[in-house]
């Protein structure tokens, strides 16, 4: 009798559960089209290819058919103004009207100011208008991410208030959407986190961004209530700053800023956080008016039970979880995220629930059905942007109780493929890997007995100029080397077309008088693609594209498996290089941490062990190259301050000492006169970040830091430094003058007898006219200082 009862009960139970629908979200859907038709026509607009009716019209189209997308395959909560011709936090700052006035005086039309905040802009005088030249506003990595936002830049000038000039943005996507049949939840930066992701203009430095928020708020405020009108229900409000650590008056602020907001008719709000874990700023997050909450539980996954304890529970917010990752390329694994869906329902009911993707889809390529040359077990694993759309569907629909056995058996058959695969690992790199040790991380002597040994091998002058690898790769470089990809091209003809690419370089440098060369990397698409191609464990895309900032995406290569070199990678080259000069010639290797960072990494291993490994197959690199002669040896590592966990604590110091760690075992294999160069760039580098990589010499990005305290940061630093002197960004040619007196300048705090001279970066996307200029100059304010000094 118990027994029926019971099963009669659990009937109920399971018919209520089922009538119970558990909604499905995306935060972000990638905008640069399956075919980078964005970056197609945003290119031939700054051309003057197509006019911005064209512009805005391919725009409206790739809205369109993203937003439709996503309505087919059944996604409730569909996000709109995550379109941008540029930039997302870029389009808030022209509508805030957070306008610099140097880009306000020249009457351009509100696209091309967002251009010309997002990219600079130089454009002569003609008969009816004025000549224009504005450098850029500053670019920014998101997060952790590889794609760059464009730094809100205030003054005490600074207005606040709806620019309506091009329409409201968030509000005409809206519409625009809903015009399709398709209902919207639009997102925007919220201010807490805009400004305080901003920073003071040049002539303010004063001015602390978070004081502003009185300000904003008022626009904040006029923005949704505009929302509200259009129909907007609800409203997608990202505060990705909670995973940082925050200062208490940036944490206060949370209650102020919503609070306002909420006392204006507004609709309901979703606080979106992503990208990590937000515990250490609950208290922020307590009480807050807003309607739900969104949290990243695949990169912060252990915040689960305290934060839905403490916000969700026992109030009537939502809780969306993050559960399709946004960062990487992974199929979702559907029984971990239907054990976590679960235990959301458990807590707070179905009705609450929400199921989403972590992050907005923008940091993944946009559609797997594009790959035509992916082996077919690997291609099984992966899932883009427009997989991870059915991913959370399909999830969502299965927490409602509909039938979506099929799908998730071929899920679990492809997750157990993955697992069970030999294609993964790599018995031979495993056993390896427990060989590293102090010994194998650690150069014979410390670095002044090596200085000694390379001082009296290379007898470089004072001031000893170089480079930092690539000279320009011009059209006919990307021409053969198409050619050569299909096929078009025989292996002899490329690799005599690339050595006689090294010629022109080698002569070239000779001529100009540098001391240490380079053979030019004309070889090379991209530094991190170069080696992956040649490494085993690592998977390629043909089309999968990622927006790394404006029109510029990349293509990651994929770590799928335990890493090895199967034979060298860069020493014909380098060998051929050096064959034509007497000159020291530097070999080029892209570091452990870079090849890491600008792949998608594993899930199924740390990011430690696969630093690792690609330490140890650049370990073979490196000691090939030794052996062939090539005894200056660079290995770049761009990408190692962005790997810099978010928070300050352990994971961060770990990070800091694999990192380093993986550098050494690349680099320490080798004789005391092997001189091992590094190179960084992107970011405010930390010196003492770096001093554990031990190399002999490094070359830091610089040309744009007017400070002196961070030159003082750098006088401590052990080893020789060349602190970049040119920006390679900018066409500019800088003057002799001009380098003596940046040289100079150094000098009041950086010691003679460790400078280098050398450019910011690789000359790659420079013209040879101007590469030949600038260095020319350069190597002149070397031998001024050598004479000065004699
Ligand atoms: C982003 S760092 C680039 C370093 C590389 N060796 C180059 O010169 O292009
Ligand atoms: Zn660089």
């Amino acid at each position: 009798m118990e027994v029926i009862e019971n099963l009669i009960k659990f009937e109920i139970v399971k018919s209520n559960y089922q009538a119970t629908m558990v909604q499905s979200a995306v935060l972000g859907f990638p905008r640069i089209g399956g075919q980078r038709e964005l970056k197609k026509v945003t290119e031939s607009y700054w051309k003057g290819g197509v006019s911005t009716e064209d512009l805005l019209t391919k725009g409206k189209e790739l809205r369109a058919h993203n937003w439709k997308l996503q309505k087919e395959a059944g996604v409730d909560v569909i996000a709109s103004n995550d379109f941008s011709f540029y930039d997302q936090v870029l389009d808030l700052s022209l509508l805030f009207n957070a306008i610099p006035e140097r880009y306000t005086k020249f009457d351009l039309a509100p696209i091309d100011i967002l251009f010309a905040m997002g990219r600079g802009l130089q454009r002569k005088a003609t008969e009816t208008t004025a000549a224009v030249d504005v450098t850029a506003l500053e670019m920014v990595k998101w997060f952790d991410s590889n794609y760059h936002y464009v730094r809100p830049t205030f003054s005490h000038a600074t207005e606040f208030k709806l620019n309506t000039a091009a329409g409201v943005k968030p509000v005409d996507e809206y519409l625009e959407a809903k015009a399709l049949g398709i209902e919207t939840r639009p997102v925007i930066v919220g201010p807490v986190s805009y400004l305080f992701l901003g920073k003071a203009d040049k002539d303010s430095l004063d001015l602390e961004p978070i004081s502003l928020l009185d300000k904003v708020l008022p626009v904040y405020k006029e923005l949704l209530s505009k929302l509200k009108a259009a129909g907007a229900t609800q409203v997608q409000i990202d505060e990705p700053i909670l995973v940082l650590d925050l200062p208490q008056e940036v944490q206060d602020k949370f209650a102020v800023a919503y609070k306002e907001l909420a006392s204006a008719d507004v609709p309901e709000l979703i606080f979106t956080t992503y990208f990590g874990d937000v515990r250490p700023n609950l208290a922020a997050l307590k009480d807050l008016p807003v309607s739900g909450f969104h949290f990243d539980f695949v990169r912060g996954a252990e915040q689960f039970d305290e934060v839905v304890d403490a916000l969700i529970v026992g109030t009537n917010k939502t809780l969306s979880v993050g559960i399709v990752d946004g960062r990487n390329i992974w199929k979702n694994d559907f029984s971990k995220s239907t054990a976590l869906i679960s235990k959301a329902i458990e807590k707070v009911g179905a009705d609450k629930v929400v199921v989403a993707t972590s992050s907005s889809l923008l940091h993944t390529p946009v559609d797997l059905e594009n790959e035509k040359k992916l082996d077919a077990t690997i291609k099984d694993w992966f899932s883009f942007a427009t997989q991870k759309v059915d991913e959370v569907v399909t999830l969502a629909k299965n927490a409602s109780g509909e039938d979506v056995s099929q799908k998730f058996a071929a899920n679990a058959a492809s997750i157990k493929s993955r697992k069970e695969s030999s294609i993964t690992t790599n018995p031979k790199v495993q056993e390896r890997m427990a060989t590293i040790n102090e010994a194998l991380s650690t150069r014979k002597s410390p670095f002044p007995e090596r200085l000694a040994v390379q001082q009296t091998k290379y007898n470089l002058p004072l001031f000893p100029t170089t480079t930092i690898g690539s000279f320009p790769q011009t059209k006919d470089i990307r021409i053969n080397r198409n050619k050569f990809a299909k096929g078009e091209l025989s292996a002899e003809d490329y690799d005599a077309f690339i050595r006689s690419e090294i010629d022109l370089v080698v002569k070239f440098q000779e001529e100009v008088g540098l001391d240490v060369l380079v053979h030019g990397e004309p070889e090379r698409n991209d530094m991190v693609q170069y080696f992956g191609e040649q490494l085993d464990g690592y998977a390629f895309t043909t089309n999968g594209w990622v927006q790394s900032y404006g029109s510029r995406y990349v293509r990651p290569p994929v770590i799928v498996g335990d890493v090895s070199r199967p034979k060298a990678m860069t020493v014909k080259e380098s060998v051929y290089a050096q064959s034509i000069t007497s000159k020291p010639m530097k070999g080029m290797l892209t570091g452990p941490v870079t090849c890491l960072r600008w792949s998608f990494p594993r899930d199924d291993v740390s990011q430690k062990v696969q630093s690792l490994q690609l330490g140890l197959a650049l370990r073979d690199e490196v000691q090939d190259l030794e052996a062939a002669g090539i005894t200056v040896i660079q290995v770049d590592e761009p990408a190692i301050r962005e790997g810099l966990p978010l928070r300050a604590g352990k994971e961060r110091s770990d990070y800091l000492n694999w990192a380093a760690q993986s550098f050494r075992v690349a680099t320490s294999g080798v004789e005391n006169s092997t001189q091992i160069h590094s190179h960084f760039c992107y970011s405010d580098l930390d010196p003492n970040h770096i001093k554990a990589l031990d190399a002999d010499v490094v070359s830091i990005e610089f040309s744009k830091k007017d400070d002196a305290n961070y030159i003082q940061e750098f006088s401590n630093y052990p080893n020789h430094i060349g602190l970049g002197l040119f920006d390679i960004h900018s066409p500019r040619i800088p003057s002799k003058e001009e380098f003596i007196s940046r040289i100079e300048e150094i000098l009041k705090v950086y010691p003679a007898e460790k400078f280098w001279v050398n450019p910011d970066c690789g000359l790659k996307t420079r013209g040879w006219e101007e590469v030949r200029a600038s260095l020319t100059n350069m190597v002149e304010a070397a031998k001024y200082f050598r004479e000065k000094s004699a």
